[in-house]
């Protein structure tokens, strides 16, 4: 089995304190994986890790059968951007551009052109901002922000998307349909890793794993019959 990804035993310290504790899972092609866990156990640092914004302490992220650890900076930003689309907990959309613009960002870098358009109209149209393409940050609400970073992280089809607490801020029916854009994605053979403190939205995702004391548990579900 070729995973998407694999983190093989990474920690991750702050001086002398020990945030990640030889952490390891893998992601298989078109599965979710919902991390769970106390507020400042290590759920975004863990996420920043696999995304390669940010060093382990040791251990080894593999992408796409990439060691990530031995690239140099400018290997490392080119297999980042290649391979993830990022949900940030702040929305971190440029302050000049307008929604649609912000969503176009990731394309600039590639020949998408008309295509990336007409993906980017789409994707805002899905999330309810079809009369907001034009506004600029400064002119949006906080789910709304969401959503436009949504529909940036998803423009170019990653084939990894991490999504830290993709539906906070948002009112139900909206946190519903951010879901299951989601999750649709990894019909397409997508992997997604979510951080929620969610328990529904965890539930929805094919593994459950809880951050507890810098170690990661697999959470088995109970099934009612
Ligand atoms: N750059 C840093 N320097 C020192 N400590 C840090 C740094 N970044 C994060 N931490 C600490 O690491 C711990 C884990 O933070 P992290 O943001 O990963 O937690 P979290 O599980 O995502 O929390 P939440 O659910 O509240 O978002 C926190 O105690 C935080 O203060």
């Amino acid at each position: 089995m070729k995973y998407l990804l694999e983190v093989r035993e990474v920690s991750k310290s702050y001086g002398e304190e020990r945030i990640l504790d030889a952490v390891s899972l893998v992601l298989e092609p078109g599965k979710s994986l919902a991390i769970t866990g106390q507020s400042g156990g290590g759920k975004t640092t863990l996420l920043s890790i696999i995304g390669l914004l940010q060093q382990a302490t040791s251990g080894a992220v593999i992408v796409d059968g990439c060691d990530a650890g031995g690239l140099e900076p400018s290997r490392q930003a080119a297999l980042r951007s290649a391979c993830f689309g990022f949900v940030f907990q702040r929305a971190r959309l440029i302050h000049s551009l307008t929604a649609l613009e912000n969503v176009l960002v990731p394309a600039w870098l590639t020949r998408a052109g008309k295509a990336a358009e007409v993906r980017a109209r789409e994707l805002l149209g899905r999330f309810g901002l079809e009369e907001r393409l034009h506004y600029r940050p400064q002119e949006l609400s906080i789910g709304q922000l969401r959503r436009v970073a949504l529909a940036r992280a998803l423009l170019l089809k990653p084939k990894v998307i991490l999504a830290d607490e993709p539906t906070n801020d948002l009112d139900p029916a909206i946190a519903a349909e951010v879901a299951d854009c989601l999750l649709e994605t990894c019909g397409s053979g997508a992997g997604l890793i979510l951080v929620t403190h969610d328990p529904g939205l965890a539930a929805r995702a094919d593994i459950n794993l809880h951050l507890q004391q810098g170690c990661l548990f697999e959470q088995r579900r109970t099934v009612h019959a």
